[in-house]
C-alpha cells in the first residue's frame, strides 16, 4: 500500500495529463479507499503493523513504509554514527529542481535522533538548528549522516550532514540537534493513554525497550532511559 501511495504521489506531481483524465484517476483513488475508512483505529492506538519495541513505526512520516510521503528512510550503522541512503524526487521539491529546506529538517530530525538511539539514548526533540550551505540536489543519490556529539543528563546532543553520495566531503546541509528524554511526569502525561492494537498498555518508560538498529529496521527504537 505504502509502495502503491508513493507512486500515486509522484504519477500526481509529475502527469502531463487532461483535467479529465486526472478526474478519472482522482475517482479511481476515492473509491479505492472508500471501504478503508469504514472502520478506523482511535488516534492513541498503535496502529497493528507497529512494534514500538522493536522501533517499528509503520506509518512514521520518515521511515514508515506505509506512508506514502515516507521514502521510507532505512538506516544503516556507520561507525559509531548513522548513515542513510536517500534519493529524493518531485513530491521533496523546494526551489525548482531542488529539495524543499523542511524535508531536509524532516530527514536530519530523524536522523539526529537515531544518532542517539544508536548510543543507547533517546529523547524527543527539543532543538534543531540547520544550516544550508548549498541547495541539495533532486534525482541525486544522497547520504545523510549523524553522530553523538554530547550527552549530559536527559540531554543529547547530536551533528549531522546531507552531502551528495558522489562528492561526500562537499556538506550541503548541516545540522544539530538536542533530544531530551522526558521526565517521567511528561512521559506519563504524553503518552499514558497510548495503547497497541490489541489494547495493551505500551511501555511508556520506553526504558525496557530493545535497542534494534541495523539495516534492516527502521528508527526510533529507544535504547535504555539515560539517567537523570
Ligand atoms: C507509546 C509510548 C511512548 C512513545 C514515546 C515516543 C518515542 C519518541 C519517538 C521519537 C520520534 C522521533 C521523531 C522525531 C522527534 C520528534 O519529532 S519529537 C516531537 C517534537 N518535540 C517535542 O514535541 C518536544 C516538546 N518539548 C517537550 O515536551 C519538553 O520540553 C521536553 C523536551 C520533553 C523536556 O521536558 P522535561 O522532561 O520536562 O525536561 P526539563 O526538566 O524541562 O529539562 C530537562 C533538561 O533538558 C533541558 N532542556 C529541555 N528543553 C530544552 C530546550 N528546548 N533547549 C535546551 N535545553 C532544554 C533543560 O534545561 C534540562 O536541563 P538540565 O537542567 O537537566 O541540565
Amino acid at each position: 500500500m505504502g509502495d502503491a501511495l508513493r507512486a500515486a504521489l509522484t504519477a500526481a506531481a509529475t502527469a502531463v495529463a487532461s483535467p479529465a483524465e486526472l478526474r478519472k484517476a482522482a475517482a479511481a483513488i476515492r473509491d479505492a479507499i472508500e471501504p478503508l475508512t469504514e472502520e478506523v483505529r482511535s488516534p492513541a492506538t498503535l496502529s497493528p503493523l507497529d512494534d514500538m519495541g522493536r522501533g517499528i513505526r509503520m506509518f512514521n512520516p520518515v521511515v514508515g513504509p506505509g506512508n506514502g510521503f515516507a521514502l521510507p528512510l532505512r538506516f544503516e550503522p556507520d561507525g559509531d554514527g548513522v548513515l542513510a541512503r536517500a534519493t529524493l524526487g518531485p513530491v521533496h521539491e523546494g526551489p525548482p529542481t531542488f529539495v524543499h529546506g523542511g524535508v531536509s529538517a524532516l530527514l536530519m530530525d530523524q536522523i539526529l535522533g537515531q544518532g542517539a538511539i544508536v548510543t543507547g539514548r533517546w529523547g524527543m526533540t527539543a532543538e534543531l538548528t540547520l544550516r544550508y550551505r548549498r541547495p541539495v540536489p533532486l534525482h541525486t543519490p544522497l547520504l545523510l549522516t549523524s553522530r553523538m556529539a554530547g550527552a549530559a543528563g536527559r540531554r543529547t546532543t547530536v551533528t549531522g550532514a546531507i552531502t551528495t553520495e558522489a562528492e561526500p566531503e562537499v556538506v550541503l546541509v548541516e545540522a544539530m540537534g538536542l533530544f531530551v528524554s522526558p521526565s517521567e511526569a511528561k512521559t506519563a502525561s504524553y503518552f499514558g493513554t497510548v495503547r497497541t492494537a490489541s489494547g495493551g498498555e505500551t511501555d511508556g518508560r520506553l526504558g525496557h525497550a530493545r535497542q534494534d538498529v541495523d539495516a534492516a529496521s527502521p528508527a526510533l527504537a529507544p535504547g535504555p532511559a539515560p539517567a537523570e
